[in-house]
């Protein structure tokens, strides 16, 4: 459990964040300047907060009521920056050990098991001035578990790397989410990767949180537009891969409500947990059920609400058994449909829209519910 109650500035930019997360990856999410890095470099200690208090699993880092502010060494913080900040120097190996000398503890996991969980066995005896972006990454992220954290901060990790490094490295933060056994926070804007790792979802935005909770909740929230970013918004479904169909290539996501998705690509085994990311933009919305088309996911749902907007276009939120939808329309579509809450729809998927990138391991607890585990 992350507690954060702090108040603070950096020059003339002042935060108040105010967020509690249980355990798993808890990701903070705004546009530049938001003040994720202020916040995150206050959890560290490497800004010392006006007031406030901050603990980890019970344990207080910082509570300026009762004069506690420990060093950054004893927050016992593995931080992993945008870039990977290794000693030019040392090899991969010998910046591992290092991490585990400097971290002054024994941790509970050895260089062998990190260097498993990250694949860089191969990368031992080099510098890193050989390595690409992403594995400079992964032996950064490497280092910081070696430190026997208490927490892991991920600030951007990702952030220097190109589409392909990304997509390389994602499996691996999968990994480490249901391996690591510790909590992390997760500093992005990009949705792609909250979306994909968080269970918690902290949305920063002026040096205020105007949102926090689990991750599907807040991204069905549709209220939250320009923060979320309105390009990229979506939701999250959750299911188990149920059947595979090899000779199309398309898996099959029960949706819990005795609906199922057919998802193309997808390297999942069966009976696996699934999330999927549906951006709204890829889901249309019909009021009766269409009938010779190509779309192979009609998904009924009922509609929940509409957003209120002025320009070309609206959002509008379903409910999919236990789970949201939500749809980018243009708003003439919704008034010629005549949308309203409580209608029942079906909303239309294209199976390619759901590419793997957006379809990951489900983490092992979405929304607080045990039976989605
Ligand atoms: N040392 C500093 N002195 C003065 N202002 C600062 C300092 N550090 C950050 N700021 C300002 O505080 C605001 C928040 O910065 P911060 O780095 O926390 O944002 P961020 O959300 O992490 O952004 P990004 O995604 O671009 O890294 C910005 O307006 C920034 O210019």
């Amino acid at each position: 459990m992350i507690e954060v109650d702090i108040k603070g500035r950096v020059g003339t930019f002042s935060v108040e964040a105010d967020f509690a997360a249980p355990s798993g990856v808890t990701s903070l999410f705004g546009q530049s300047g938001a003040g994720k890095s202020t916040i995150t470099n206050m959890i560290a200690g490497l800004l010392r907060p006006d007031k406030g208090r901050i603990a980890v699993d019970g344990e207080v880092l910082f509570d300026s009521a009762r004069g506690i502010n420990l060093s950054v060494r004893k927050r016992r913080v593995g931080h992993v920056f945008q870039d990977a900040r290794l000693f030019p120097h040392l090899t991969v190996k010998s910046n591992l050990t290092f991490a585990r000398w400097a971290g002054r503890r024994q941790g509970s996991r050895s260089v062998d098991e990190v260097v498993e969980l990250l694949g860089i066995a191969h990368l031992l005896a080099r510098k890193p001035g050989n390595l690409s972006g992403g594995e400079r990454q992964r032996v950064a992220i490497g280092r910081a578990l070696l430190s026997a954290p208490r927490l892991l901060l991920m600030d951007e990790p990702l952030a220097s790397l190109d589409q392909g490094r990304k997509s390389d490295i994602l499996p691996y933060l999968d990994r480490l989410r249901s391996e690591a056994g510790l909590p992390i926070i997760y500093v992005s804007h990009a949705m792609e990767e909250v979306a994909r790792l968080s269970q918690t979802l902290v949305i920063v935005s002026g040096g205020r949180i105007i949102a926090h909770g689990p991750v599907a909740d807040v991204l069905s929230r549709v209220d939250l537009g320009r923060a979320t970013g309105r390009h990229e918004a979506g939701a999250l479904l959750e299911g188990h891969v149920t059947r595979i169909d090899d000779t199309w290539g398309l898996s099959f996501v029960d949706l819990r409500d005795g609906q199922s998705m057919q998802v193309p690509g997808l390297e999942a085994k069966l009976g696996e947990a699934i999330r999927l990311r549906i951006r709204a933009r890829d889901v249309a919305i019909a009021v009766e059920k269409p009938t010779g088309i190509s779309i192979r996911n009609l998904i009924s749902g009922t509609v929940r609400t509409i957003t209120d907007e002025t320009g070309p276009y609206t959002e509008v939120l379903c409910t999919v058994g236990k789970q949201s939808l939500r749809a980018r329309l243009t708003r003439a579509s919704a008034n010629e449909l005549d949308l309203k809450s409580g209608r029942q729809v079906y909303l239309l998927v294209k199976s390619v829209a759901i590419d793997r990138r957006q379809s990951a391991p489900a983490p092992a607890v979405l929304n607080g519910d045990a039976e989605m585990a």
